[in-house]
């Protein structure tokens, strides 16, 4: 399998298993997501963990040697939609979401980092918006969540810069909630939030789902999605993504 999905003390861990590929997300990893959205929605689930196998990678977004096979905005579109979706629905779980971001984190890989609540970065991890480099914006909503996460300039700048970021510069950003330079720090942070009833963390979360709801950011996310389907359908990004794939099978 791709991806497991474990449930203990009513923590649910989502961990992508291609680190061959760097944690790619290919239509197998989109079906895992949807099956964790369906599950953490049960009761006794209070918590959500999003991680990878591996050391070496989160998560390096789109599967480009699968998706590379989608030409038109018509093709590209519903890989993009489904995707977006199933982020929606565990951004908008009414617990919380942590992405223990163990790696290199990249393109669609920082848009379901950014789908989460928490962003807990490996000290030696580099993340970075790099659908620039493709000619393409984010297409899985992690646009639109980035300018709800960051302050305004800092979001379009990393949007803008399409590069990888230190784990120390996503900190100074506040991309990342915490920079983890020990295992003891991931146990630090889950304790502390430990110390406070589930019912509390929910009736918070429920408190920023109604925001997102009034201010209609699935409509924001829709609009992100369309625009990514339409530059996906350009020669430019096809050129882009056949370089890397060449790059790498030279
Ligand atoms: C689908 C849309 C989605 C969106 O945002 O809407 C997207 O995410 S678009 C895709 C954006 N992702 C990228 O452009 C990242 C591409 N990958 C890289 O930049 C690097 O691989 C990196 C930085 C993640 C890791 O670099 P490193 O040097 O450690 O590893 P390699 O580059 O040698 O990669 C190892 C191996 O994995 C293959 N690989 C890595 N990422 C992808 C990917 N996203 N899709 C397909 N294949 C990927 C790479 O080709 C190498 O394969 P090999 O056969 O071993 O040469």
């Amino acid at each position: 399998m791709s991806y497991h999905i474990e449930s203990a003390d009513g923590v649910m861990t989502f961990t992508i298993d291609r680190p061959h590929i760097r944690n790619a997300v290919n239509d197998e990893i989109i079906d895992g997501m949807e099956e964790l959205v369906r599950s953490a929605g049960k009761s006794e689930v209070r918590l959500v963990i999003v991680t990878a196998a591996g050391d070496q990678a989160f998560c390096s977004g789109g599967d480009l040697s699968v998706f590379h096979a989608l030409r038109t905005e018509e093709e590209a579109y519903p890989m993009l939609k489904r995707m977006s979706q199933a982020l929606y629905a565990l951004k908008t779980l009414p617990i919380p979401v942590i992405a223990l971001v163990n790696g290199t984190a990249v393109g669609g890989g920082c848009e379901i980092a950014t789908a989460c609540d928490y962003r807990l970065v490996k000290a030696h991890a580099k993340c970075g918006f790099v659908q620039g480099n493709l000619v393409i914006t984010s297409g899985w909503g992690g646009g639109t969540y980035l300018f709800e996460a960051l302050q305004h300039d800092h979001a379009l700048q990393m949007l803008g810069e399409a590069r990888l970021y230190t784990a120390d510069e996503l900190e100074t950003n506040g991309w990342a909630t915490k920079v983890i330079r020990s295992p003891k720090d991931i146990d630090v942070f889950l304790s502390q939030m430990k110390k406070v009833r589930p019912e509390v963390h929910r009736a918070y979360k429920e408190m920023a789902i109604r925001k997102w709801k009034e201010t209609n950011l699935e409509g924001r996310v829709e609009e992100e999605v369309r625009r990514c389907a339409q530059l996906w359908a350009e020669d430019a990004h096809h050129e882009a993504v056949d370089k890397f794939l060449n790059k790498t099978n030279q």
